[in-house]
């Protein structure tokens, strides 16, 4: 893995880079990620070219948010065929994928956007190869093969950046039916977010932050309120750089703060992302977002997911059963290089949290917004 760097400071004007891309043709070119690890100080981008350095990449989160791990999961599978034995056999090439696939969907298991990519691409290289077995003649070439796994992977690509737009104009249309004309002297929408949900969490737009972007374009005077997300500072890091660098006022604030400020009329929405939502309608997002909603609740305010179609997960009946991530210790034992909790004391980090279906409004997705969120209503738009 190897990579670019240039300090923030003197890129203030610039618009954001790409979460990621891939550059050249398929069979030599590489992924490029922005190195999510590294905002907001720096903007540098890592080029990925092995399994290995992918499945680094996104333990380490340096590529992060459940569609952006699919995204480039996709792409990872690519890079994997390349690697087989002999990349000019077609059965080596085939048998590369199968590994690819296996380690790649082991990387992190909550977000099911990446087993879903992976499926994607590997049902296309797999009907190629039936079509190949049937026809009895050598018609497929093993460089075929890995073209059409990164066609899949482009194709799921730009399916993304889609469904980042629609999810967009469908919270939009639902915030401006829920709080009226748009126009001022119409007050403020403070909106509450948790982690990252944005741009850098897709391949362009985000999910949540989608809607906000959309809801500000159509000219409505809005603010976010961006929960800091411990222990990886999402919120604070990666929300509050890419709506600062788009323009849209935001204040970070400690993740424990959001009842005490709408106890005190602070907040009027809350727009969270998902990494996987079961068929009932229970979301697994990142760690807090329950705790959000309980007080969204208490208090009055709507509570609103925002995610894509790839993030449902229809074989789980509820979210029980949605593995949770427990990451290292360590993220929550040190700060800044200092050790915060004492020594011999034991420390948990689930990385995600399951906000019961009960608690959320409606689920905004690119086919149209879930509302009631309940069994029959996620099966109507998502099955
Ligand atoms: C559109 S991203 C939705 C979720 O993936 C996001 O809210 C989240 O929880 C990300 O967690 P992360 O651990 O940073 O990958």
């Amino acid at each position: 893995m190897t990579g670019d760097s240039v300090s923030t400071s003197s890129l203030t004007t610039l618009i954001m880079p790409p979460t990621l891309r891939w550059e050249g043709d398929p069979w030599t070119g590489s992924l490029i990620l922005l190195d999510q690890t590294r905002l907001p100080g720096e903007v540098a981008t890592c080029r990925i070219d092995t399994v290995t350095d992918l499945v680094e990449a996104i333990r380490s989160l340096r590529v992060r948010g459940a569609p952006a791990i699919g995204v480039s999961a996709g792409y990872g599978v690519v890079l994997g065929m390349r690697a087989a034995s002999d990349p000019n056999d077609l059965s080596s090439v085939h048998a590369a994928m199968t590994d690819a696939v296996e380690r790649l969907a082991v990387s992190r298991p909550t977000a099911v956007n990446l087993v879903w990519a992976l499926r994607r691409v590997r049902e296309r290289v797999e009907s190629l190869v039936v079509h190949q077995t049937r026809a009895q003649t050598q018609t497929i070439l093993a460089r075929d093969l890995i073209q059409q796994a990164w066609l899949e992977a482009v194709a799921i690509h730009q399916d993304d950046m889609a469904m980042c737009l629609a999810i967009g104009r469908h919270g939009a249309d639902w915030i401006d039916a829920r709080f009226g004309n748009p126009r001022p002297p119409c007050p403020r929408l403070e909106i509450i977010t948790h982690c990252n949900a944005g741009a850098l969490a897709t391949s362009d737009h985000g999910t949540a932050l989608a809607v906000v972007y959309e809801t500000h374009r159509r000219g409505r005077d809005l603010a976010v309120l961006a929960d800091e997300t411990r222990p990886l500072l999402q919120g604070a890091r990666l929300t509050a750089w890419e709506l600062s660098r788009r323009g849209i006022p935001v204040t970070v604030i400690g993740d424990g703060m959001a009842a005490a400020l709408m106890s005190r009329g602070r907040g009027r929405l809350v727009i969270v992302g998902a990494d996987r939502i079961a068929a009932n309608g229970d979301v697994a997002n990142k760690i807090g977002t329950y705790a959000l909603a309980i007080v969204a609740r208490r208090h009055g305010l709507p509570f609103v997911v925002a995610a894509p179609s790839s993030t449902f997960d229809l074989t789980l009946t509820d979210g029980s059963s949605i593995p949770i991530e427990q990451r290292d210790p360590a993220e929550l034992i040190w700060m800044g290089g200092k050790r915060i909790v004492p020594e011999g004391v034991a420390v948990e980090n689930p990385a995600f949290d399951v906000t019961p279906a009960e608690l959320i409004d409606a689920i905004v997705t690119e086919r149209g917004v879930i509302e009631p969120v309940k069994a029959a209503t996620v099966q109507a738009l998502i099955a």
